[in-house]
């Protein structure tokens, strides 16, 4: 299994067809355990996180461990409906692997069908993880002891689709590769009313509008122009008909920092201007964050520096040095607490990440196994 290039497409097309929203992942997770269950099993443990059972959790015995070496990939999908129209589009309505999660599963799958008959020096563990979109799989994983005992790891690597760079380059940087994200949801409650009679009501459309509105100066005027942040309301719910006052309005959004004073400012500056509307509109605004495992990702500087040098060295592939992205990842908590890295793999979509044609090229499945099996292979010739 594994061994050709078609395997890897047949898998992955296959993971893309049944995308499963965060902690939903149950037809994926099966598929993924009747695939590990074919792997020769005479040096594996499979596990699950009883809190998280659509995690699976396989750990490689090594020769002469020194170390156990984490790889993890995310298993869920996003509530998008796929626009392409290929043999192999998802079959489940609104659901698609819009973040390229399907490429990163057939990679890890790979990676230890190979490991599975090629006994590793060090021991190894593969993270086959539920909920990165949201929820935040990995942090309810680490705090459920899901790394100890027999699957403690000391070192852990995962690698994330980039759509904007070319097959057979991979991104990668020393410190911040992505940055923290915390959910905001705001709602706004006020006095629902006439269309014609707004002086009788509270109209919290108005309100959740200039909100919206002011917030982005938060970006423009509070933080150092120098440094980044991001705010970004992407759902805004309120009202039911053209000539009725909305008496309450629903805004679910996402901050970005590279790092969490950033972010810790910007929530403060928006729970400020929540107040200010509040005054000003005479509505109620209740601000509620929720920053999950979402911290930013950093990458080691000695494990990065040596995976750099490895990429150089390597002529199949070429090493771009990317800049911090403003993306999230729960990988971030995993990385505050375990050393690591992770990087990018090529894979040139026409369409971005999260966007309804994003359909990136499958023969960065082949670059991105053989790079994560070379550079843990690499490593494990490391003290
Ligand atoms: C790589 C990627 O796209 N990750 C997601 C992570 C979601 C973080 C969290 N749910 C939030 O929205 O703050 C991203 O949106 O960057």
């Amino acid at each position: 299994m594994f061994n050709k290039k078609e395997d890897l497409i047949q898998v992955r097309r296959h993971l893309h067809q049944i995308p499963e929203l965060a902690l939903q992942e149950q037809e994926t997770a099966s598929y993924l355990r009747q695939l590990i269950a074919q792997l020769p099993q005479d040096y594996l443990i499979v596990e699950t996180v009883p809190k998280l059972p659509t995690a699976i959790l396989v750990r490689v015995q090594g020769i002469k461990p020194k170390r156990t070496i984490g790889y993890r990939a995310d298993m869920d999908a996003l509530p998008v409906q796929e626009s392409s129209s290929c043999q192999y589009g998802s079959q489940h309505a609104g659901v698609m692997h819009a973040c390229g999660h399907d490429f990163h599963l057939t990679i890890a799958l790979a990676v230890l069908a190979y490991f599975a008959q090629h006994q590793p020096v060090d021991n190894l563990v593969f993270f086959f993880q539920p909920a990165e979109e949201s929820q935040s799989g990995a942090k309810i994983a680490y705090q459920e002891q899901a790394f100890t005992g027999a699957f403690q790891v000391d070192e852990f690597y995962a690698l994330h689709v980039k759509d904007d760079l070319p097959v057979g380059k991979i991104g990668c940087r020393v410190g911040t590769l992505f940055a923290g994200t915390t959910e905001v949801n705001v709602d706004v409650c006020g006095v629902g009313g006439h269309a014609a009679a707004p002086q009788r009501a509270r109209d919290v459309i108005v309100a959740a509008a200039q909100f919206v509105t002011q917030v982005q100066t938060i970006i423009a005027r509070s933080i150092d122009p120098l440094a980044s942040g991001v705010i970004t309301f992407g759902k805004l719910n309120a009202g039911s008909i053209r000539n009725v006052i909305a008496d309450h309005a629903r805004l679910e959004g996402t901050i970005r920092g590279l790092d969490q004073a950033m972010i810790e400012q910007i929530k403060q500056r928006l729970q400020e201007i929540a107040n200010g509307v509040a005054n000003s509109f005479q509505v109620k605004v209740d601000v509620k964050f929720n920053q999950g495992g979402y911290l930013p990702v950093v990458n080691q500087v000695e494990i990065t520096t040596s995976f750099i040098d490895y990429l150089q060295q390597n002529p199949q592939v070429s090493f771009v040095q990317t800049a911090p992205a403003m993306t999230g990842e729960d990988f971030g908590y995993l990385l505050s607490k375990i050393p690591g890295m992770m990087f990018w793999l090529g894979v040139q979509s026409p369409s971005g990440l999260h966007t309804a044609g994003f359909e990136p090229n499958e023969a960065a499945l082949t670059v991105g196994v053989k790079t994560v099996i070379g550079w843990l292979k690499q490593r494990m010739e490391e003290k």
